[in-house]
């Protein structure tokens, strides 16, 4: 029964020991079985739009960990592609797009409403999980955010620094907004879609939100985040929303507040003491272990995960990494950290 699911308790503002336990990127390479699917499929890309393959690679780490939650097995750049932007992944370097530089380019993107024959793959991929799943686990949708997937269609690939995307807001402020509106309205359209299909939480990743600086923060993290959360719960009042701002420091704080978020993502760029005390009174917090620690193991990774533990032990709380465990980790160190979490 989904009154059951410990990760719904804590989104409801529950306090649960131990807490639940997810990891982002849990459906990855460090797994010799995700590697072997991913062969199978062809290329990433294939993967993602192959709903078969895709509930596959995304049960894996729940057979092997048995995970309170599952995140769907997707990309976030599947919006710009279906809004008719070209997107391929070059293996070992990430993502490439066509960039998007000129009013021209923005005017031959489809509408936002228009991107569902495109990812209907996902949409099933969706509606299987909820049926293959556990009745224990948790099923999470998710999407990017509307800044972090700019700066790909921007930058036609993965920046430093974002740069291209900052000067496209310098030189030409209507267009770069235009395709944040633009980006909003499909990711509203595509979440609602992913919920209709079975999603019981949705995620929105925004990996690039630290780069944003004084009232841009404002404008292009927590405006649009509100904007996509006020359009799910439109439709879907009782879904909750996680947010995850990477990078945001000091501005974790009151972000629930500013966004409508239930739970909000840390990095490890704060520490789970200063969040305890700032960010988690507001609602339920996530994350926060340093992802190194799946590489590195030993006693220092009992003794971190038992401070994130400790230090959030007073209010709602979701266990989970920083940012997504890396191709080199060791499985055997993400039981560990299961382990550390669950028998104390
Ligand atoms: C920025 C971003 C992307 N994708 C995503 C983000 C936001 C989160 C973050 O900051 O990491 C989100 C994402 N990407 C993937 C998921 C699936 C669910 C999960 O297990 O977390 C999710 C939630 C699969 C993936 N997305 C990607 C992989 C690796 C692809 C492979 O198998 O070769 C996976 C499992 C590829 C990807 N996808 C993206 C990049 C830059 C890359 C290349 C970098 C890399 O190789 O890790 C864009």
């Amino acid at each position: 029964m989904a009154e059951n699911k410990s990760i719904l308790k804590v989104l409801a503002g529950e306090t649960v020991a131990p807490p639940p336990i997810w990891m982002m990127r849990q459906a990855g390479r460090y797994l010799p079985e995700y590697r072997e699917t991913r062969a199978q499929a062809g290329d990433f890309l294939s993967l993602c739009y192959n709903s078969e393959l895709a509930t596959e690679v995304t049960l894996q780490p729940i057979r092997r960990y048995g995970f309170d939650a599952a995140i769907l097995f997707a990309d976030i750049l599947l919006i710009p592609e279906a809004l008719g932007q070209k997107l391929w992944f070059v293996t070992g370097e990430g993502p490439r797009l066509e960039p998007i530089g000129l009013r021209k380019d923005y005017e031959a993107l489809k509408n936002g409403d228009e991107v569902h024959d495109h990812l209907a793959p996902i949409y099933r991929t969706v509606g299987n999980l909820s049926t293959q799943l556990p009745e224990e686990t948790t099923l999470i949708g998710f999407a990017g955010a509307p800044w972090t997937v700019a700066t790909y269609m921007i930058a036609g690939r993965g920046t430093p620094d974002q740069g291209p995307a900052h000067d496209l807001k310098t030189k030409d402020v209507a267009l770069f907004k235009a395709i944040i509106d633009r980006v909003t309205w499909a990711t509203i359209e595509y979440l609602n879609r992913q919920i209709e299909a079975g999603a019981e939480v949705v995620k929105i990743f925004d990996s690039w939100a630290g780069s944003l600086s004084a009232e841009d923060f404002d404008n292009y993290c927590v405006d649009p985040i509100r904007k996509i959360i006020a359009g799910v719960k439109a439709e879907h009042p009782d879904t909750p929303v996680i947010a995850f701002p990477r990078g945001a420091g000091e501005r974790y704080r009151g972000f629930h507040a500013a966004t409508g978020a239930d739970c909000v993502a840390l990095d490890d760029g704060v520490s789970p003491e200063w969040a305890a005390e700032h960010v988690q009174p507001d609602g339920c917090v996530q994350g926060n272990l340093k992802s190194s620690h799946m590489v590195t193991g030993g006693q220092t990774l009992i003794d971190e995960t038992r401070r994130i533990v400790e230090a959030f032990s007073h209010g709602p709380h979701i266990f989970n990494l920083g940012h997504g465990i890396t191709p080199d980790a060791d499985p055997a160190n993400v039981q560990l950290m299961i382990d550390t979490v669950r028998g104390g």
